[in-house]
């Protein structure tokens, strides 16, 4: 059977030509589309601009727009493309997989490394690859990028040029693509229950990154603009406690009813803050633990939270809960065995 795909535009370098303030978005998603030969191809392809932007302008309310467009033609079509720039390509994947959860149709993320029009570009590739994914009978947001499948929620930009920009972190790849064969690397799950779509995100969540000499003071800046803050600390995940000692600070913005988040800089295995006399310290506070969550899911996934709820142990309880795989169920390990 014919299927028919929605191919959705927003911009990124695989949109991009020059111009005399470097490279810009500009192409429209028939442009953008007339680069790739679609006839003797199982599906029928209809596409459409939302933005033409560079994903480092991309706000959490054009995640909003994406899912909202999504959500709009989900029963008109069996499969979706989101073309978008790699800069924030990973953190717009992991929001649509909170808006959007239980999609029994592939909704595929896509760019390129090099513009669509040069001669070295990754686009037709990328794009082909993603159609040919957005055609397979599984549920979920996925990023697919130099022949490798990617959970929504466990891609992340590792290189700024090279082909292969993206990796899965902490989370096996879904599959590999060459040509028109997939190769699963694992036994994907259909989707169970209904579709969920809530697209109400609260956009005031800071990202904090420690390093040695971070200064307490930031957290009282912090309090008056946002709502929820991710600390993403060192190794297993602790705060420090001498010199300048972050957790009064820490404290009190938990007893203003802020959302506090724990995370780590290490980019595998997630924080333990039972570890570490620095992790439980902190832990005694009602902090939200993430596991190992990477920090372009927690974003987004706090956002979601703080639009549903301003209970503080709801938003702890929905951040703890994994979500599209975005978090590995802890393990009982031991050093004494
Ligand atoms: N490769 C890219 O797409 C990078 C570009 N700056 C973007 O994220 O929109």
């Amino acid at each position: 059977m014919m299927k028919k795909i929605l191919l959705l535009a927003t911009g990124g370098t695989i949109a991009s030509v020059p111009s005399e303030e470097g490279l810009t978005p500009k192409l429209t998603a028939k442009e953008l589309t007339s680069y790739i030969t679609i006839d003797n191809q199982p599906y029928r392809l209809h596409s459409q601009i939302l933005m033409n932007i560079d994903s480092t302008n991309m706000q959490p309310e054009h995640w909003r727009d994406i899912a909202e467009a999504i959500y709009t033609h989900y029963d008109q079509y069996d499969g979706f493309v989101v073309t978008h720039g790699t800069d924030t390509m990973a953190y717009t994947a992991a929001a649509l997989s909170y808006m959007i959860q239980n999609s029994h149709k592939p909704i595929v993320l896509t760019g390129s490394q090099v513009p669509i029009g040069f001669p070295k570009t990754d686009a037709k590739k990328n794009i082909r690859d993603a159609l040919r994914f957005a055609c397979e009978d599984v549920g979920g947001v996925f990023v697919v990028f130099d022949g490798r499948v990617i959970l929504g929620t466990r891609a992340v930009k590792m290189r700024t040029k090279s082909y292969d920009a993206f990796e899965s972190i902490n989370h096996p790849y879904v599959a590999y693509i060459h040509g028109e064969t997939i190769d699963y690397q694992y036994e994907f799950p259909k989707p169970s229950g209904k579709l969920q779509f809530d697209a109400s995100l609260c956009p005031d969540v800071f990202l904090l990154k420690l390093h040695p000499g971070t200064k307490p003071e930031i957290f009282d800046y912090i309090r008056h603009l946002y709502r929820g803050v991710i600390i993403e600390s060192f190794g297993s995940g602790g705060v420090p406690f001498q010199g300048r000692n972050l957790l009064p600070k820490i404290k009190e913005l938990i007893d203003d009813g802020m959302a506090v988040v724990i995370t780590t800089q290490c980019l595998e295995e997630g924080e333990d803050l039972t570890l570490y006399e620095v992790g439980r310290k902190v832990a005694q506070n009602t902090v939200i633990l993430s596991g190992d969550m990477n920090t372009e899911a927690i974003v987004p996934k706090l956002m979601w939270a703080l639009g549903k709820t301003t209970n503080l142990l709801d938003i702890k309880n929905l951040m703890e809960t994994p979500i599209a795989n975005d978090m590995t169920q802890k393990q009982e390990e031991s050093w004494d065995a």
